[in-house]
């Protein structure tokens, strides 16, 4: 029996903590700050951060296998060179939706990124909705529109058999399924999994486990929950010392290990006392199971 322990590994103050990724070659998570408008790199190791500001905000990073890593700013997915912080616009969508930005992101088994849109938020999950819709970028920088009417397109990943794509869209307040052909990338028959229970709140960020569960990070929860997406139970809840928690990945020494990502911003000042790690990063260990490396876009 593992003892499980959770730790704030990092206290980066992030208005909106987002897309953890953890980089295997370096030791090091990646996340973003969504409006600070910042891709930032946490050496694990020596413990330092290197942030590097782009000129909308960032909601979500991942590995490009040629090097460097792509992110998703403002509308536009970007290719990003750490070393002199450029950024190359690889495709742009939304264009006729000012307001529009992108959310969470992630790379599939065959190295497309997938990202949604949403409306720019006046407060947390306060929004014009179903002005979002969910694209991904082909390695080829073509890119793919599934559907519209999107709230707040947010967690996905795929099955471990890359024959079913999870997604949530975070005010449906459910996590959804769909056929995956890896081959096309092309998704159908779309279905719940799970449906989120009041005091879980609402569905951000998600990861899956090499047993091939969900691990579903509830904003305004303070928890991840560990979902069976076969049967529809929870199996398990770990809470966190935060409310606005808002995605989460494995990383650590043979991804062990989880990392969690939260917010600041919609908390107010008795919030932020009581809540000091808000807005940083946390590490839980010794949850008995672990993840899988992140795809780099092979674009
Ligand atoms: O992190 C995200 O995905 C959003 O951009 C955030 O603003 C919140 O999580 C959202 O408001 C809660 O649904
Ligand atoms: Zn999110």
């Amino acid at each position: 029996m593992s003892s499980m322990k959770i730790e704030c590994v990092l206290r980066e103050n992030c208005r909106c903590g987002e897309s953890p990724v953890w980089e295997e070659a370096s030791n090091s998570l990646l996340f973003v700050d969504i409006p600070a408008k910042k891709v930032c790199w946490w050496d694990s190791l020596s413990k330092q951060v290197q942030r590097v500001t782009m000129d909308a905000p960032v909601s979500s990073v991942a590995l490009r296998q040629s090097g460097g890593y792509v992110a998703t700013v403002g509308t536009k997915f970007c290719a990003l060179n750490w070393e002199d912080q450029s950024a190359v616009v690889l495709a742009t969508v939304d264009k006729e939706k000012k307001n529009n930005r992108f959310n969470d992101g992630k790379v599939d088994p065959a190295g497309r990124y997938f990202a949604g849109t949403m409306a720019e938020e006046t407060a947390p999950a306060v929004l014009e909705r179903r002005q979002g819709s969910l694209y991904s970028l082909f390695p080829d920088h073509h890119v793919e529109k599934y559907f519209d009417q999107v709230d707040i397109s947010n967690g996905l990943d795929w099955s471990m058999d890359h024959k079913i794509f999870y997604y949530i869209d975070s005010l449906s307040y459910s996590v959804d399924a769909f056929d995956y052909d890896l081959q096309t990338g092309k998704i159908s028959n779309r279905r719940s999994v799970y449906k989120l229970e009041k005091e879980e709140q609402i569905p951000d960020g998600m990861c899956i486990d090499v047993e091939g569960k969900l691990w579903v990070a509830c904003y305004n929860g303070g928890r991840v929950i560990r979902l069976d997406p076969e049967t529809g139970k929870r199996l398990q809840t770990v809470k966190l010392p935060v409310d606005k928690t808002t995605s989460c990945c494995f990383g650590g020494k043979d991804y062990s290990e989880m990392y969690v990502t939260c917010a600041r911003d919609g908390l107010d000042s008795k919030g932020l006392l009581q809540q000091p790690e808000a807005g940083g990063i946390f590490k839980i260990t010794g949850l008995g199971v672990k993840g899988i490396p992140p795809y780099p876009y092979t674009g």
